[in-house]
């Protein structure tokens, strides 16, 4: 197990006033070469933020410099292993944060991606990492936490992966190399669910009653945790047989009144439909739609989209792949095919009724993130005649899912590759017509033709809407490197950027009270090319800088956030 070494360091004025906790990712017994290496990395990178000279460090640690500065030179903090299991502390702020600003941004993402000497490959493999800004009348305190899943207890103590995660599959035992029946064993561990991850490392969700969930697409890796002490308290058990079906959508809808969610179907291709009343842990089934497509497997479903009135349903050409989620060595596309030929569809279901709506094939398209969805009454009748559905899409390329390769995204230094997206903009007719439309809601262009990890004025969730927040890029980059707003009413965009930053999706906090939509605060955290990390806060309207914060040490980067306000 993982032992507690607690360091008080003292920090320079320049950024952090308090004394600060350190545990760092060490073991009881000899430290292999791999934590090693990890553990001069922390406290190098720890301590040049601090300008303290290398040599001093070196000495306190009796390691030779030079290790440290190459291993640091090595990548970009971003896709760099978390240096230490948790951390906490206040963090100085530049700027001056709104008064009005109480409450705590919490962020999910993959933080760790080796364990005892074997790299993960894919950004999604990292075990999750909790990030928390706590804001309290204009101060910032803050720390990071791993998530202690199952599939994280048990590679710290095995030293080795244990569970599938998302790329990766854990080495059959020696004892069944030789054993012709342990393929079926896989097969049964795999579909009983056994051998899956629950390691949580996509987003993070406060439900209605307060209770605030880290989630991944498989259902085990539903886990609750502290979001002040970032604790892991522990699995959330529905209360329902629907965890027969092992996989859910990573972005189930939250309210203060109920939670909506897709449960693919492997066996017969389909969704269902749940919702969940806040208070509950029990989901109920609203209705059930069967794929279009003859492929063998539904539509990846990452996320989805609801109005005031429907849940719309997506089936993506890039389906789940049983052959694929059987093979121990990953393919290009993972556990998924891509099948353009079987036609891409989007379904409309009703809330109320759980029956289907509208059903409409519309041109192929990738997308992992829905940004919002509204009805429109084109007649002025006091009917919905269509549903608008925004989303971030990647020009029905499957590329972006190998691009975010740990080797890839570690290795490539200047070069223009990252695959361009746009915002992408549904027209599905509720009239009955077969057909739907897809079409590019802003110029792609305008925002370095990149375009994923959005937030909206969750007021205006499942309503008529302005603006969006998300990654964009300033060209040449292999990976979004700026965070733009757009306006999809007067197809405009504004750009915040800085050289070498890797920002984390912007988080559009409302201020109490608004009339405007974009009156509030984007936050966000940004991992530098130095090696160290801040958090930014920009004002939702001019997308101008109001304050930022750097932390102690280089943080890398991470996936979906939530906000939970004070009371
Ligand atoms: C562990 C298993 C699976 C896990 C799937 C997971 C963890 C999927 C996560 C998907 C994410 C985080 C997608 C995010 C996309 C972000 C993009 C494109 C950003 C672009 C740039 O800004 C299954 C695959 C469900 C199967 C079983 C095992
Ligand atoms: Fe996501």
């Amino acid at each position: 197990m993982a032992s507690l070494i607690t360091t008080k360091a003292i920090m320079s004025h320049h950024h952090v006033m308090s004394s600060t906790r350190i545990t760092t990712l060490c073991s009881d017994k000899a430290i292999d070469n791999q934590q090693r290496k990890t553990k001069l990395q922390i406290s190098h990178r720890f301590f040049s933020r601090r300008r303290i000279s290398a040599a001093v460090i070196n000495s306190v640690l009796q390691v030779p410099e030079k290790e440290t500065v190459e291993d640091e030179r090595r990548c970009h903090v971003a896709w760099t292993s978390v240096q230490q299991e948790k951390w906490e502390g206040e963090l100085t702020v530049q700027g001056k944060i709104p008064t009005w600003l109480n409450g705590t941004y919490l962020r999910n993402g993959p933080g760790l991606w080796n364990i005892g000497d074997h790299d993960f490959r894919h950004l999604f493999d990292g075990y999750s990492t909790l990030v928390k800004l706590e804001f309290n009348d204009g101060r910032i305190f803050s720390g990071h936490r791993l998530l202690e899943s199952d599939a994280y207890k048990a590679a710290k103590k095995h030293k080795k992966l244990c569970y599938r995660e998302f790329s990766e599959t854990p080495k059959p035992s020696r004892s069944n190399f030789k054993n012709p029946f342990s393929g079926v064993g896989e097969i049964v561990k795999l579909f009983s669910g056994e051998s899956l991850t629950d390691n949580a490392n996509t987003g993070v969700i406060r439900l209605g009653d307060g209770r605030v969930m880290c989630l991944t697409e498989t259902q085990k890796g539903s886990i609750l945790v502290d979001h002040d002490t970032l604790e892991t308290i522990g699995k959330f058990k529905y209360d329902d047989g629907l965890c027969d079906h092992m996989i859910h959508s990573a972005h189930p809808i939250v309210t203060e009144t109920e939670m909506w969610t897709l449960i693919p179907d492997l066996v017969k291709p389909g969704y269902r439909v749940v919702r969940m009343e806040a208070g509950s842990n029990k989901r109920e089934v609203v209705g059930r739609v069967k794929c279009r497509s003859g492929s063998w497997g539904p539509g990846w479903v990452h996320s989805f989209a609801v109005t005031e009135n429907y849940v719309l349903i997506p089936e993506m050409p890039l389906r789940y792949s049983v052959r694929n989620l059987l093979r121990a060595e990953p393919t290009p596309l993972y556990k998924f095919e891509w099948c353009p030929n079987d036609g891409a569809f989007v379904h409309v279901m009703s809330k109320l009724t759980g029956e289907i709506v509208a059903s409409v094939e519309v041109p192929a398209y990738v997308t992992f993130h829905f940004i919002n969805a509204y009805e429109e009454d084109e007649n002025g009748e006091g009917k919905a005649t269509v549903i608008i559905a925004d989303c971030c899409e990647h020009n029905a390329d499957t590329r972006i899912l190998d691009m975010l390769r740990l080797h890839t995204l570690r290795s490539s230094h200047g070069d223009d590759v990252l695959p361009d997206a746009r915002i992408g903009r549904f027209r599905i007719p509720l009239d009955g017509s077969k057909y739907g439309k897809l079409e590019t809601a802003v110029e792609a262009e305008k925002h370095g033709r990149a375009m994923d990890m959005c937030s909206i004025n969750p007021l205006h969730l499942g309503l008529k809407y302005r603006y969006v927040y998300a990654c964009g890029a300033k060209r040449p980059c292999n990976f979004p490197n700026a965070l733009s707003k757009v306006d999809i009413l007067e197809k405009k965009v504004k750009i915040w950027h800085e050289d070498g930053i890797i920002p984390s999706e912007p988080f559009f906090v409302p201020r109490p009270g608004a009339t405007h939509e974009d009156d509030g605060v984007v936050i966000s955290i940004v991992s530098e090319e130095n090696g160290g990390s801040y958090a930014i806060l920009l004002d939702g309207s001019t997308f101008e800088e109001i304050a930022r914060a750097n932390f102690p040490y280089g943080l890398p980067y991470g996936l979906h956030g939530c906000w939970i306000p004070k009371h």
